[in-house]
């Protein structure tokens, strides 16, 4: 079964946060189910950079009026479709900002792009080479099922949303620049509060919807998470579902990790003290063994709730204990966390910044990770937190609650536990967790079987992946397709 999949970030060659995570490795899990994935992405500078041996495919001379060539190219076990559209992604800053962290101005254009480029291999654009189904994620692919059915292509897409908060609403005067109908401004349609959204034009023409996990699959059909959404994810309730993420167990493991001063696993837990060390000195904080260090790795936005972690400062530092943020996002949020910080010298560190290295050094130093996020599609840190024996304290509400066994007295004794959760996200919930937190710190018998269940639970991609290819499967017998096997390899470039 061939499939593309169209996405805006793709680990390791171009990533802001999860979205990347799951669009890098859910393709080789698939692999093992049969299903071949090419993915296309957008020739940001950092992408082309990394390419290697890439394929000239083919020239548009007219894509929304820019020139682009498509190629093909193998990294790191993924097959890429790469646009290459210098007028559109050869620019500074990241995928969706100018250096100065504000969106760029024609994001509308770049993304509808990547989307017809999409629509226009799915309609049988390369010789020998023809998908027997589409995936896009979020909204900045979500046009391509628009455009396939716009140009009268039938095969089956499927349509995963990461995060609803991102909808790609922009005015309805942009139609006729991005090649879509006038007629396609209605209710049925991209009309979206007097606007069009692109993420709406994908979820009315996709033909399964799904999200990264069943519980956030029933929070988004409320206006508390729907974000607007609701009413159309209602109207399509029948064909959405929840697939949690897995995690890519090769990149994120604790025993062969090389962004870590000392590797280690179960059976050799105690390593990680050193790692603490190093982690102190990195982020210029007290050396002292007097209480937890908690940690929090993320974007810095509203969504992931830092401003409560920020709050409860005080709290952890009576108590001995160490707080470390790390991510960037929100000026004004950056700029709070970073105020906070200084009142706090040597057991507070804010550090504004975006690495990988830095992000791994933190999983495997830190004692807890922190998300208090206000919604949580699925969250990744959380599982990458168990699999460093790092102890998640993370607020009740989308894939954490479903990721994540709160430490009560039931869940300790049938030895299940694997973390805290707290409910309802507010900082008095957060500070009551923490407490929690801080009082199992001390008894080291009870950290340690925390550490253990968690170093032990099961987050790989094989039942998830075996989730999307059936529903990619059940998909291409509806509509009444044989799925065909025949390899990128054997495709005439
Ligand atoms: N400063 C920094 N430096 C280095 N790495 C950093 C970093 N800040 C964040 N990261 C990394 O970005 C990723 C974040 O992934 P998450 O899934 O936790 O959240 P995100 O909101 O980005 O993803 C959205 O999509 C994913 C994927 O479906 C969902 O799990 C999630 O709930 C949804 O909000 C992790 O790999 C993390 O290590």
């Amino acid at each position: 079964m061939k499939v593309l999949s169209v996405t805006s970030e793709i680990y390791p060659l171009v990533k802001t946060g999860g979205l990347a995570d799951v669009t890098g490795s859910l393709p080789k899990a698939l692999a093992s189910c049969g299903v071949e994935t090419t993915s296309l992405v957008p020739g940001y500078p950092r992408v082309m950079e990394q390419l290697k041996n890439a394929t000239p495919l083919v020239v548009f001379d007219d894509l929304l009026g820019v020139r682009a060539s498509l190629l093909h190219a193998r990294v790191d076990g993924l097959s890429l479709f790469i646009l290459d559209a210098p007028s559109l992604y050869d620019r500074p800053g990241g995928p969706y900002v100018d250096a100065h962290g504000r969106d760029h101005a024609d994001n509308w254009k770049r993304f509808a792009a990547l989307s017809r480029a999409a629509a226009e291999i799915a309609s049988g654009l390369l010789p020998g080479w023809q998908p027997d189904l589409v995936h896009t994620h979020d909204w900045q692919s979500a046009l391509t099922s628009v455009y396939m059915r716009d140009m009268g292509c039938t095969t089956p897409v499927v349509i995963t949303i990461h995060n609803i908060a991102f909808q790609g609403q922009y005015s309805a005067q942009i139609l006729p620049e991005i090649r879509l109908p006038a007629s396609l401004y209605n209710m049925q349609g991209l009309e979206y509060f007097g606007d069009i959204s692109f993420l709406k034009g994908g979820l009315q023409t996709a033909d399964a919807i799904t999200t990264v996990s069943p519980t956030y699959a029933r929070e988004i059909l409320t206006p508390r998470f729907g974000m607007g959404m609701d009413g159309v994810l209602n109207e399509r309730v029948s064909i959405l579902r929840g697939i949690v993420n897995g995690i890519d167990l090769d990149v994120w493991n604790p025993a062969t990790d090389p962004y870590l001063p000392r590797n280690y696993d179960l059976t050799s837990l105690r390593r990680k003290r050193e790692i603490r060390q190093v982690l102190m000195k990195t982020f210029d904080l007290d050396t002292d063994d007097d209480g937890p260090v908690f940690a929090a790795v993320s974007r810095l936005t509203w969504q992931k709730g830092l401003d409560m972690l920020a709050e409860t400062a005080d709290e952890v530092v009576a108590n001995g204990g160490k707080l470390i943020i790390f991510g960037q996002g929100d000026h004004d949020i950056e700029q709070h966390l970073l105020a906070t910080a200084q009142r706090y010298p040597r057991r507070m560190a804010v550090h504004i910044g975006y690495d990988e290295p830095t992000a791994h050094l933190i999983h495997g130093g830190s004692d807890a990770i922190v998300q208090p996020s206000r919604f949580e599609p699925c969250g990744l840190t959380q599982l990458y937190a168990l699999r460093y024996g790092t102890v998640p304290v993370v607020s009740r509400t989308g894939g954490l609650s479903e990721t994540i066994i709160d430490a009560n007295d039931a869940a300790m004794s049938a030895r299940v536990a694997t973390g805290f959760q707290f409910h309802p996200v507010t900082t008095d919930g957060l500070r009551l967790a923490l407490r929690r937190a801080m009082h199992a710190y001390v008894e080291p018998k009870m950290w340690a079987r925390l550490q253990n269940q968690g170093m032990k639970a099961k987050f790989s991609w094989e039942r998830s992946a075996e989730q999307y290819a059936t529903v990619y499967a059940n998909l291409i017998r509806k509509s009444g397709r044989a799925a065909s096997t025949s390899d990128i390899r054997r495709a005439s470039f």
